[in-house]
């Protein structure tokens, strides 16, 4: 199956939210050590239901797991990375799991407009590998290694105003391209760095302001 045809092929959201958490794993095996694992090896690692990690891989795997031997690990690399996009400019990750943070994970309507929100990041050890609509919350720390591995071009930042230039800093390490910035603070960044400001106060002022126009209009 090539790339166009596997990206054809149906797959659940919730199959899909658990890809980038299969390709941190695969990432870190050791494949001096071994180059194949099973389901079970990988379900018991993770903590996963086995028959739940056997579909998934089934859905992305090109070759498809050998009875013994299991998947080729790194065959299943790629064709997880193929089924995650990665050329896609619209893979996005959050950094600040928080209310803000997690309502936007919690809202699908952004894939209409092909925005892929995978996974996000915190620094509160109470958010951290918990899941929000089946996207994983990692440490903070992990921000460079799984934003190069799933090759992030859009980070979204609703972390508190005081961090947001640490964490915008942060993501330009990552190799992020454009930021989506929701913090109500003007960020620098290089110039080769689009920055989107967000700011629903603004919004609101804005539309405050039309109002009382149009009513001293009506006086
Ligand atoms: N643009 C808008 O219209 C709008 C609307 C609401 C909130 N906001 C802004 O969004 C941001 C988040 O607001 P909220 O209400 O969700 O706050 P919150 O306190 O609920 O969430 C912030 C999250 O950021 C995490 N965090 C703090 N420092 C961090 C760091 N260095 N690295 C990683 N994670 C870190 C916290 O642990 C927390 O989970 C604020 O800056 C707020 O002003 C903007």
């Amino acid at each position: 199956m090539n790339r166009d045809e596997q990206n054809k092929a149906p797959i659940s959201k919730q199959t899909l939210n658990r890809m980038p958490a299969y390709l941190l794993y695969l990432k870190n095996l050791d494949l001096q050590e071994r180059q194949s694992i099973s389901a079970s090896a990988i379900a018991s690692d993770l903590n996963l239901n086995e028959i739940q990690v056997r579909k998934d891989l089934a859905a992305v795997s090109s070759s498809g797991g050998k009875p013994r031997k299991g998947f080729d690990i790194h065959m299943l690399i790629e064709d997880i990375k193929a089924y995650l996009g990665y050329d896609d400019v619209n893979n996005a990750v959050i950094a600040g799991a928080g209310k803000l943070g997690q309502a936007l994970l919690c809202y699908d309507g952004f894939s209409e407009y092909g925005l892929n929100i995978l996974a996000a990041f915190d620094s509160d050890p109470a958010v951290i590998h918990q899941s929000v609509n089946a996207k994983m919350v990692y440490p903070i720390e992990k921000m460079p290694e799984i934003c190069h591995l799933l090759n992030i071009q859009i980070g979204i930042i609703t972390v508190p105003a005081a961090y947001a230039q640490l964490v915008c800093d942060q993501f330009v390490k990552s190799g992020i391209r454009a930021i989506w910035n929701f913090a109500p603070v003007l960020l620098n960044v290089p110039q080769d760095i689009l920055v989107q400001n967000e700011n629903m106060a603004v919004s609101l002022a804005i539309l405050s302001k039309h109002l009382s126009v149009k009513l001293k209009k009506n006086d």
